[in-house]
Formats: C-alpha cells, sequence, structure tokens
C-alpha cells in the first residue's frame, strides 16, 4: 500500500473558495488541489500545486510527455494508492471533503470520481454485465428492473444504446475500439459519479471514434465535472472550457481554455503551445 500522507493542515492552506489565481469563476470548486506534491520513491513528479477545478465543466491538462498530467490525475480519485513507491502530500478536496483523510471510504470515492483509461478496458464480460457489475458491487439498485434501467440510461448516455441494444449479451470486449471505449464510459456513469476523470481516453482511437467521444464528453460536461488529460492541444481548444498547463512537474498555467492558447501568460506555455517544445 502506498504511504499517503496529507501533511498540510487545513488552517495552512487556502481554502477552495473558488478566488484563488487559476480559478475560473465564483463558483467553489468541485476539486481543489493545494500544495500537492507526489514522490515515485526519491523522484518528485509533482511540485506544489495548486488547481481548482470547477463543477460541470471540462477541464484539460496538457502538457510535455513526463511532466506529471497522469500522476496528478490519479491523485484525484487516489489511484497513486495502488502505487508502492508513490508518496502524496498536500492536500486535495471535494466538495470541500479532503479525499486523503484515513476515514475517508476509497471505494466510495472512486465511485464518486470514475476514470476512464487511455486504452478501453472492457470487463471480459457480457456489455450488459460491464454495466451492471458497479452497480452490483455498490448495490445502487434494489431489484433487477432498476438494475436495467441503470444499463439502459448509461448506455444511452454515453451514446451507445442504437449500437448495442439488440446484443446486451455479447462480450464487451468483441465491440470496436470507440464502442469499447463508449462502454467504459457507460460503465463509469452507471454509479452516478459526480467527477470522470479521462486519461487521453482517444489515443487508441481512429478519427471517426475520436470525434464521436469528444461530443460525448461535452454533452456530459452538463451532468459531470470532467477532467481530461490529452497531447492533442486541438482537442484540448474543443472540449475543454479550462486548460492547465504542466511543465517539469510544475502547473505553470490554469485559465480559460481560449486565454491558454491565444494569450498564454508564461513564456514555457507559449513556447509548447507554438510547439517549440514537447
Ligand atoms: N508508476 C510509476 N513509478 C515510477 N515513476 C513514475 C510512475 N508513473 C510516473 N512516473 C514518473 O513520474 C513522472 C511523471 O509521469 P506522468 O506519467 O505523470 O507524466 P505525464 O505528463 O502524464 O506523461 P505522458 O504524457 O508521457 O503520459 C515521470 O518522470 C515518470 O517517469
Amino acid at each position: 500500500m502506498a504511504e499517503l500522507q496529507a501533511t498540510a493542515a487545513a488552517t495552512e492552506i487556502p481554502e477552495a473558495t473558488g478566488a484563488s489565481p487559476d480559478a475560473g469563476s465564483d463558483q467553489p470548486a468541485k476539486i481543489a488541489a493545494r500544495n500537492v506534491n507526489v514522490f515515485y520513491g526519491t523522484n518528485q513528479a509533482l511540485k506544489d500545486i495548486d488547481l481548482d477545478l470547477g463543477g460541470n465543466e471540462v477541464t484539460a491538462l496538457i502538457g510535455p510527455s513526463g511532466c506529471g498530467k497522469s500522476t496528478f490525475l490519479r491523485c484525484l480519485n487516489r489511484m497513486n494508492d495502488v502505487i508502492d513507491i508513490c508518496r502524496v502530500t498536500g492536500r486535495i478536496t471535494l466538495d470541500g471533503e479532503d479525499i486523503y483523510d484515513p476515514r475517508l471510504d476509497v471505494v466510495q470515492l472512486r465511485a464518486r470520481v470514475g476514470m476512464v483509461f487511455q486504452k478501453p478496458n472492457p470487463f471480459p464480460k457480457s456489455i450488459y454485465d460491464n454495466i451492471a457489475y458497479g452497480p452490483r458491487i455498490h448495490g445502487v439498485a434494489n431489484n433487477k428492473e432498476e438494475l436495467e434501467e441503470i444499463v439502459v440510461t448509461s448506455l444511452q448516455r454515453a451514446g451507445l444504446w442504437n449500437e448495442v441494444k439488440d446484443r446486451l449479451n455479447v462480450p464487451g470486449t468483441g465491440l470496436s475500439g470507440g464502442q469499447q471505449q463508449r462502454l467504459c464510459i457507460a460503465r463509469a456513469i452507471a454509479v452516478s459519479p459526480e467527477v470522470i476523470l479521462m486519461d487521453e481516453p482517444c489515443s487508441a482511437l481512429d478519427p471517426i471514434a475520436t470525434a464521436k467521444i469528444e461530443e460525448l464528453i461535452d454533452e456530459l460536461r452538463g451532468n459531470y465535472t470532467i477532467v481530461i488529460v490529452t497531447h492533442n492541444m486541438q482537442q484540448a481548444a474543443r472540449v475543454s472550457q479550462r486548460t492547465a498547463f504542466f511543465h517539469l512537474g510544475e502547473m505553470v498555467e490554469a485559465d480559460e481554455t481560449e486565454a491558454i492558447f491565444t494569450n498564454p501568460k508564461d513564456e514555457r506555455t507559449l513556447g509548447y503551445i507554438t510547439g517549440r517544445y514537447g
């Protein structure tokens, strides 16, 4: 089990008021990170990250390879816990609640903060069971009818229902790559998360499947807070309302996406978006 320390006392850290330099609105942040440092053994992957993630919008995390985007994303639902050499310090709150509080139930946290990975990873089960799995273990449905309703609604929301409604019993692994990724999004939705983390969700997909996922992200943001790691700057510009630029383990700047791409404040951001490095 990873050694996790939420060392910074709440009093030392500005609370998530939405008024921090990177905050985009007057609304309190859905997720607020303060003084977050991450170490893999002796290697420090993230340095003093302060970042607010607003509710019902898409935040893109961009930056050169190895700058710590995925590491930061994994901090948000404690996926780094499963990496033995990983140590996280600082404070991350979800609706003001410290997600590294030892009393917090991590399984519940991961239901509230779902994740979609780079490579679609459906379970080797039927399409139906891929979606029903989460609600079953979380006891979300009271009976078979309610479970069916969740399966149908989740597939509809993920834009996959029409393509699979006649073959819910076939293995999810038999779908195309793009369909599998939408199945994984449906699976994440099925447990009614508040936040969906996406780690380069389109990198294994062709342009048509990518466009479908991007459309879906845009539709989902009305109901969920979405954080997406992407290497594709056009994608960040298309799907996100806010963008945070990471470089060598630092969060250099975060702002409205348009401002980051048209008028970045930091030379390093300018260098990255103009293709000088990365
Ligand atoms: N499981 C791990 N064990 C050890 N070091 C790791 C691990 N995961 C990431 N790192 C290191 O942490 C740093 C940040 O990596 P991370 O994958 O978060 O960056 P990234 O910006 O997401 O990169 P990419 O865009 O290439 O996916 C790198 O130096 C990487 O080698």
